[in-house]
């Protein structure tokens, strides 16, 4: 009892309880900080388990948006353990379509990336198999097309088998000088119509050197979105078998989209 009084009383003590709580301290907002990491270039999500994880589960990713948005820039930075000293090359412009599987912890993400110019947009519907959520890529810095995305997306909206499918809106090039806000970007697309769809919105900026920012964010918001898609439709099924007005129901959205 006398030696532990006595080892309070040295100095020695005071200066160890001091480093331990300053490490304490530093650990607490290391952590803190890690859970509210933009890991950009996905460093944490495959590298900090020693185990490498196996997937276990799939996401289908559907890319579109105009030709030149900005589609397969996402797509190439949209995989794990990237060097961000890495310099990414500008795409060409995709010809047909690209199918590419990211693995990101335990998640295996089939991303298809599909061209967008102007003869092949009628081809969009065809993948829409099995397709957990759409990505829809626009140039932030391209206004003057905003009015062409939004007609694309809405056409493509039309389509039944779209219904109650999660969109996420990439407002991409924030990083040009004439980029508009992601939320100008958001109203630009006028999507409030299609009530059975869910919207969001993310900014990105991916120049081809330099810091690269939103890939994180966008990451998380299709692991958030994608779940939600089969209770959506079951809800959906239930909406329209009790009231039964499906038909009515498509005429009348149809009528709305041609405001384009
Ligand atoms: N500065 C900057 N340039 C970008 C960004 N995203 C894409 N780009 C550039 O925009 C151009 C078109 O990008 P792509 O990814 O090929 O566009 P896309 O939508 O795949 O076009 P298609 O394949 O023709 O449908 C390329 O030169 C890209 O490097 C960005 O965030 N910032
Ligand atoms: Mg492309």
């Amino acid at each position: 009892m006398g030696g532990i009084k006595e080892l309070i009383d040295t100095k020695e003590f005071y200066f160890a309880a001091g480093a331990a709580t300053i490490a304490l301290t530093y650990g607490v907002y290391k952590f803190a900080k890690y859970l509210d990491f933009q890991d950009e270039y996905f460093q944490t999500v495959n590298n900090w388990c020693w185990v490498k994880q196996k997937c276990t589960s799939n996401r289908r990713v559907l890319v579109l948006g105009l030709d030149g948005a900005g589609k397969t820039k996402f797509v190439t930075c949209f995989h794990p353990n990237a060097n961000p000293r890495d310099t990414v090359m500008d795409p060409a412009p995709t010809v047909g379509f690209c199918v590419k599987s990211v693995p990101i912890g335990d998640t295996c993400f089939d991303i298809w990336d599909v061209g967008g110019a102007v003869d092949g947009r009628s081809y969009w519907r065809e993948f829409l198999l099995d397709i957990d959520v759409v990505v829809w890529v626009v140039d932030s810095s391209a206004s003057e097309r905003f009015f062409e995305s939004r007609c694309a997306l809405h056409r493509f909206l039309r389509h039944p088998e779209t219904r109650g499918l999660p969109v996420m809106i990439i407002a991409s090039k924030q990083d040009c000088r004439s980029a508009l806000p992601q939320e100008d970007v958001f109203r630009a697309m006028g999507v409030d119509i299609h009530k059975h769809n869910e919207f969001s919105i993310i900014g990105t900026s991916l120049p081809s050197t330099g810091e690269r920012k939103g890939i994180w964010q966008a990451y998380k918001m299709i692991t958030r979105m994608s779940p939600n898609y089969m209770n959506r439709m079951n809800h959906i099924r239930a909406v329209e078998n009790k009231v039964n007005n499906t038909k009515h129901d498509k005429v009348k959205r149809g009528d709305k989209a041609l405001v384009c």
